[in-house]
């Protein structure tokens, strides 16, 4: 393995949550297509115990990133990292030290997912001399991904730091997919799995959101077939697929009452003209959720692990859900958000049942609707302590 940035896990000085990146070179992916060079992005927290039996790996949802909590680097190191490791986590309250994912116990470990944007090999990363000698990006050379290709690409670097086994595979949305293939593909390396508002295999439903905001972003005439780096990126299309997203994300009941029809301050809804007239709250609440994932996305990444999380079906070739499910033997947690609209909590029912073992579905209550699994994490941290991080 090669490391570039930060230092390597095996330091004495703790260093937690700042950037590093593996190489795990070659990759054969499901569909049979060799993807050379690969590089996944992590950080860690807390400290490999020597028989490595504290391992925790939290997987992150379709456009998360490595720091899932704050971190702290070595003394001396360069201010930028100083400043990134010490910036809140998009799971902060859930994993650190003294939480239920404390990392004065566990090592916690979170990869960057394959075809993302933020340190792994994805579509603008450049491709390696053997496919394009300029060392331009992947762009639309770029191979599908699925969840198992992902997960293959995790256990190269689980590998790489000597983690034979986690104690703890953990993930929401499509974080939670990754688990479940986790707990599926390598059930010998997989002690407890948490499936947070997740489900065994895309439906059907989710499927329909996927292609409408790959068609958003296609259809930006700055997208030009994927190869836009030499340009201007496909902004306006990968805004409108994040509101597409963003309403899958939210109850109706929330939006109705944080926003109702009201319009935003100093905005007239009412005028001659509907192209000309102001926003109600909610249209400037969507521009605003468009405009801040344009500005820390890439359009072609955000079609990878889009296409990624279609294809997410961990019975794939293993028979039914029972059969494919039959395998695990690890503890489990499911739980499901009340309010999600996008993945059910009757999917997350059909995963219980089709466990092996007695598996209960928990319920996180919330008003938020799916995105509840990254704002109920108090709820969360209790379930999993009474669960799978329990003393025995
Ligand atoms: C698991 C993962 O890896 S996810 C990785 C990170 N993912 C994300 O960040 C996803 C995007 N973020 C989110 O969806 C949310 O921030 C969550 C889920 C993390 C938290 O949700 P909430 O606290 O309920 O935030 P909410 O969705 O209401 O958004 C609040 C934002 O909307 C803005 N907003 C609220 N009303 C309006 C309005 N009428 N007009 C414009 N903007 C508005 C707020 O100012 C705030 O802006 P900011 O985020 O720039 O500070
Ligand atoms: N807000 C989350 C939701 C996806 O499940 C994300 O963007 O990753």
């Amino acid at each position: 393995m090669t490391v570039v940035g930060g230092t390597d896990a095996g330091t004495t000085v703790r260093e937690d949550g700042v950037p590093r990146v593996a190489g795990i070179g070659e990759l054969e992916l499901e569909s049979g297509f060799r993807l050379p060079g690969v590089r996944i992005a992590y950080e860690t927290w807390g400290t490999l115990a020597p028989d490595g039996s504290n391992a925790v790996l939290v997987e992150h949802a379709l456009t998360g990133d490595t720091h899932v909590a704050t971190g702290r680097a070595r003394p001396g190191a360069p201010e930028a990292e100083r400043r990134a490791a010490q910036s809140g986590g998009w799971w902060e309250g859930l994993v650190g030290p003294g939480a239920a994912i404390d990392t004065d116990r566990w090592f916690v470990v979170c990869t960057n997912i394959l075809g993302g944007c933020y340190g792994s090999t994805g579509p603008a990363t450049p491709a390696p001399p053997e496919v394009d000698p300029q060392g331009r990006p992947w762009g639309s050379r770029f191979p599908l991904v699925t969840v198992r290709d992902c997960v293959h690409a995790e256990a190269a670097l689980a590998d790489a730091l000597g983690i034979d086994a986690w104690r703890l595979v953990i993930g929401g949305s499509m974080g939670g997919a990754r688990a479940l293939e986790w707990a599926v593909t390598y059930p010998d390396r997989v002690r407890a799995c948490a499936v947070v508002a997740a489900c065994a295999q895309s439906s059907a439903e989710q499927l329909a959101w996927g292609q409408a905001q790959k068609l958003a972003i296609r259809q930006d005439p700055h997208f030009r077939g994927g190869d836009y780096y030499d340009g201007p990126p496909p902004v306006t299309g990968l805004g409108l697929a994040r509101r597409i997203a963003h309403i899958t994300y939210r109850s109706a009941d929330e939006l109705h009452h944080r926003f109702g029809r009201s319009p935003q301050a100093d905005e007239q809804v009412i005028d001659t003209h509907a192209d000309g007239r102001g926003r109600y709250q909610v249209e400037s609440y969507l521009d605003h959720q468009a405009s801040k994932l344009a500005g820390r996305f890439d359009a072609n990444s955000y079609l990878a692990v889009n296409e990624t999380l279609m294809s997410h079906d961990v019975a794939r070739g293993r028979g039914t859900l029972e059969e494919a499910l039959s395998v695990t033997s690890c503890e489990w947690l499911v739980a499901a958000v009340d309010s999600d609209r996008l993945y059910l909590p009757h999917e997350s029912d059909v995963l219980a049942a089709a466990l092996p073992g007695d598996v209960r579905r928990h319920t996180l209550t919330s008003p938020s609707g799916h995105d509840g699994f990254l704002i109920e994490t108090p709820q969360l941290g209790k379930l999993l302590v009474e669960t799978v991080l329990r003393e025995h």
